[in-house]
């Protein structure tokens, strides 16, 4: 589906003249509209039946297709071999490092939140309307807010691997998220400097949700999804990267879309339709059909398609119900 053009209104591309637009790597479709980078992923119980078999649980879009199906037989062999369970964080077959019992070594690493401090992660699609919530409770009320580290993902030393993923994604896919992964493990570790932190996104979703549409849409090879997988049980393991609260901002992708293109990154006109639906899919199964992976923190979910007016009213019907703990009875 040919992405649309942005519309005329308010626009944020500011440190979006990276590397990406000169990218000689990108796809020569990128950018003109003409294939979508990121395409949309096989459905969860589609990927389970595969991964039970022992084989890869991705469906390849586009003209690449049958290489990527006679690779990916390969490589369903090898994981094969190791175990089909090891694959899927959160089922009942633990991956090599999960569960192991920590070592004392590793528990030098344990970086413990203090007791009494709250985490509450906002997460919802693209557009979805996190930024503008945070805004508001950081207008509202005396909280920390942590904000998706953007600027970062938009300049690595010189490189915009946003935007190179975006033209990309099958090459620079996995770049960003190794980098995402990072940053968000950087954000969810550093101190607080107040009882309450309101983050944008975590570490969580940038596994369940993109690393994952990544890999089923078979943009990121198995190897990749299994390096990352790895990385993330090792960083659960060791690190504190507990939610006391996610707020989901629920949305239908098509509003979604329509407020991307009002707000006009850059790096973003590329964006079909699809792309959304994808993420809100493993966004649901995520979330709320507890599909695949665990969730171990209460989930708010707050419809989001409303107009600025109906979300601060929303907003304040939840502000006990999401700041304080006690008050909480909606929660899934
Ligand atoms: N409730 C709303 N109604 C209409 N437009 C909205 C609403 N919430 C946010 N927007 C606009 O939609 C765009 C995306 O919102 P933003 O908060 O940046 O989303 P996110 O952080 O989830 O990507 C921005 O241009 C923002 O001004
Ligand atoms: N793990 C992630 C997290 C975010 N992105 C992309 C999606 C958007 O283009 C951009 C920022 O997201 P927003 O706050 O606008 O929802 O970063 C990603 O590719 N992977």
């Amino acid at each position: 589906m040919a992405a649309e053009r942005c519309a005329a209104g308010p626009r944020d591309d500011a440190g979006s003249r990276g590397d990406a637009g000169a990218d000689p790597t990108g796809d020569p479709g990128a950018g003109t509209g003409a294939e979508p980078a990121p395409p949309q992923s096989a459905g969860a119980e589609e990927v389970m039946a595969r991964r039970r078999k022992g084989r890869a649980g991705a469906v390849r879009c586009g003209p690449a297709a049958a290489g990527w199906a006679m690779w990916r037989r390969g490589a369903a062999w090898a994981w094969g071999r190791r175990g089909a369970g090891t694959a899927v964080p959160g089922t009942a077959v633990p991956g090599p490092s999960a569960g192991a019992p920590l070592s004392a070594a590793a528990h030098k690493h344990l970086i413990k939140k203090d007791a009494g401090k709250r985490i509450i992660c906002i997460e919802g699609n693209i557009a979805s309307g996190k930024t503008t919530c945070l805004d508001y409770f950081a207008q509202t009320t005396s909280i920390e807010v942590l904000k998706e580290p953007l600027a970062k993902w938009r300049n690595v030393r010189g490189h915009n691997i946003l935007g190179l993923m975006y033209q990309d994604a099958s090459r620079w896919g996995i770049t960003l998220q190794t980098y995402v992964q990072l940053t968000m493990l950087e954000q969810h570790t550093r101190p607080m400097i107040s009882p309450i932190r309101m983050m944008e996104r975590s570490i969580h979703s940038a596994k369940h949700v993109f690393v994952e549409n990544l890999y089923r849409s078979g943009k990121m090879p198995e190897v990749d999804y299994a390096v990352l997988s790895e990385w993330f049980d090792w960083i659960q393991n060791n690190t504190d990267v507990s939610v006391d609260l996610i707020v989901y901002l629920q949305t239908s992708p098509k509003v979604c879309y329509e407020r991307l293109k009002t707000r006009c990154r850059e790096e973003e006109k590329v964006i079909p339709l699809e792309y959304l639906e994808a993420i809100h899919e493993l966004y649901e199964e995520w979330l709320i059909k507890r599909a695949l992976f665990e969730v171990s923190c209460p989930v708010l979910v707050i419809g989001a398609d409303h107009d600025m007016q109906k979300m601060v009213e929303k907003y304040e019907e939840n502000r006990d119900q999401i700041l304080n703990p006690a008050n909480r009875q909606r929660c899934l």
